[in-house]
């Protein structure tokens, strides 16, 4: 990610650690200035963020090599080492008083909590009843000379150690030097498993990541090294796991804790010296990926800019509309946008301008991500192709288009004449008789024609590339069309304006032979007080003639105070048969 150079400069000197300073974001409008960056001022940190992971809180990690990395913040907590049998059922039992943070499970593994299965073969299952078998571990573990309890030199330990461990095979022992082990390439492979997931028994995600923090000066270093990292300086305790408790307790002794946590210590610490229940200090490291999209972008925007939250998706575009104040930054909010969308969102763009073409395309820039612009949208059960830079598409529609399907029977002939890429007439396609669709966009037509056959259902719709206008005219005048029983018009801008083709349609049929007004439904928008009356009235004009008995449905308002509408009514008879 090359895209944060500079404003994770701001970062590196708006973020403190774990003092929990709050840096308010500098009022330049220029994120990228060193001005910017010395403008940054501690004040304490606000009421809202005091609880619960944040960005603003935690230490920084010492590793800062790429720009992600100056989004990992290191909380110190403190741990509850419990026995994994029973660490479920501890966790309901002291929910109230453990982490419960955001995508952070309460119970936590660390390397070294789990006895290898070669082990547990080796020492048998039950292993708090053997007691010859744990002493006998524990003096191999803690190196006491066997018979006489008494610690043997480290040279000599570490000798007696390799053979015994090399004699039954245990190879988990990563730095004994005689002992074959997996390469590196293979540890990283198996770390992550195939969905991304992690290695059984490491504290580590993409997300976030748990470890023990270890006294100093515990006396097994030699030990330690080696053995490697999963050799615990502790008493030997089986499996075990960290039940992660709350931040109110970092740090804090034995006899700070709430009583529940000491009674769950003193209760097994009678029962049993030997299994694991101890307070453990450690780390949580919650990495770029823990963050959500608002909670980069806050760090990342100037103080008090709103943090663009929302956007459409189009198959695997993601679809902003930016303010003005965010152009300077507009890069890096489609990174981000990326990042956290992924893999889902592909493409990040912005809409560069109001739709004003015929065609209703909208004029978009790509801001990250690759560029293709051709997606597939998946619609009720049905497969969209789009090209956005050539068609138009609007997937916050798909509930209006679900609700007029619902009007539609299976006797029905539906006649779609703004039908676009045909989410109306491929999904009506699929419920009725028979369609007819038309659009003038050549594009449109080309994905129509695509939709119907990916959809197969090109049996069932007839397409037209044609103007409105001529396409009303000359299907109702067609003696071959099935008789149209709904029409659709959804052109919101204009649509009412073609409502005048209805006038005379019928007017070559004869009077006494059998004809079939059909159902309109025309889209509309609105700014009026009274939306409704408003696009009523605009009918009424159009067609020159009450129509009555219309009902009409807001849809949706499409910017404050502007309504979109859609009038339903069957064509006035005196309209299809005016002269
Ligand atoms: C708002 S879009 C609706 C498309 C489709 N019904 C949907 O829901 O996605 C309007 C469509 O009408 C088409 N159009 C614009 N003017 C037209 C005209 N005079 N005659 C026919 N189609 C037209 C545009 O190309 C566009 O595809």
């Amino acid at each position: 990610m090359a895209l944060y150079p500079l404003p994770t400069a701001i970062i590196l000197n708006r973020i403190t650690p774990f003092t929990c300073r709050f840096f308010p974001k500098p009022l330049s409008s220029s994120l990228f200035s060193a001005a910017a960056v010395s403008a940054a001022t501690t004040a304490t940190l606000p009421q809202h963020l005091s609880y619960g992971p944040s960005l603003y809180k935690g230490h920084k990690s010492s590793h800062q090599n790429s720009d992600e990395e100056n989004f990992t913040r290191v909380f110190d907590i403190t741990a509850l080492r419990v026995p994994a049998e029973q660490c479920f059922s501890l966790e309901s039992k002291l929910r109230g008083h453990l982490l419960n943070w955001p995508r952070i499970r309460n119970i936590a593994r660390v390397a070294g909590d789990d006895i290898d299965d070669e082990l547990k073969e080796f020492i048998g299952n039950d292993i708090s009843t053997d007691d010859e078998t744990l002493t006998v571990l524990e003096r191999r573990i803690y190196g006491k000379g066997e018979g006489d309890g008494e610690r043997m030199c480290s040279v000599l330990y570490r000798d007696k150690l390799a053979k015994t461990f090399n004699s039954i095979g245990y190879v988990k022992f990563e730095n004994l030097a005689k002992i074959s082990r997996p390469k590196k390439k293979k540890w990283k492979r198996e770390e992550k498993e195939g969905n991304g997931s992690v290695r059984r028994g490491y504290g580590r995600s993409d997300m976030s990541m748990v470890e023990v923090v270890e006294e100093e000066g515990s006396g097994d270093e030699d030990f330690r090294g080696l053995l490697g990292d999963d050799f615990r300086t502790r008493k030997w305790s089986g499996s075990t796991r960290l039940l992660l408790l709350d931040e109110r307790y970092a740090n804090k002794g034995i006899e700070e804790m709430p009583e529940a946590i000491k009674a769950v210590l003193k209760e097994h610490n009678e029962e049993s010296t030997r299994l694991s229940f101890e307070i453990v200090r450690c780390k949580l490291t919650l990495l770029y990926n823990y963050w959500q999209m608002n909670e980069v972008l806050e760090v990342l925007l100037p103080q008090g800019m709103i943090v663009p939250s929302a956007f459409e998706t189009v198959g695997h575009i993601a679809h902003l509309n930016l303010r003005d104040e965010h152009f300077p930054y507009k890069k890096l909010i489609a990174k981000v946008v990326l990042d956290k969308n992924k893999p889902k969102i592909q493409t990040v763009v912005n809409k560069t301008d109001v739709i004003h073409n015929d065609y209703r395309t909208m004029q978009l820039e790509v801001l990250a991500g690759n560029h293709s612009l051709v997606t597939t949208v998946v619609e009720n059960g049905l497969y969209f192709d789009v090209d956005l830079a050539a068609v138009y598409w609007n997937s916050r529609l798909a509930t209006e288009r679900q609700r007029l399907l619902s009007c539609f029977t299976n006797n029905d002939v539906v006649c779609d004449v703004f039908a676009g890429v045909g989410p109306i007439a491929i999904a009506a396609a699929k419920k009725v008789k028979y369609v007819y669709a038309n659009d003038l966009n050549p594009n449109a037509v080309e994905y129509l024609e695509r939709n119907c056959v990916r959809n197969k259902l090109e049996r069932k719709i007839e397409i037209f590339n044609m103007d409105g206008r001529r396409f009303i005219d000359s299907i109702f005048a067609s003696e071959k069309a099935r008789p149209i029983t709904q029409v659709v018009m959804n052109l919101p801008n204009d649509a009412a304006e073609f409502l005048d083709s209805f006038r005379g349609i019928f007017r070559n049929k004869h009077a006494d032979k059998q004809f079939t007004l059909p159902r309109i439904h025309v889209y509309g928008f609105s700014k009026a007080q009274d939306p409704e009356f408003d696009f009523h009235e605009k009918i009424r004009i159009a067609l020159s003639e009450v129509a009555f008995e219309v009902q009409m449905h807001k849809v949706r308002l499409v910017a404050p105070g502007k309504w979109m509408l859609c009038a339903s009514f069957v064509l006035p008879e005196i309209v299809a048969f005016a002269k």
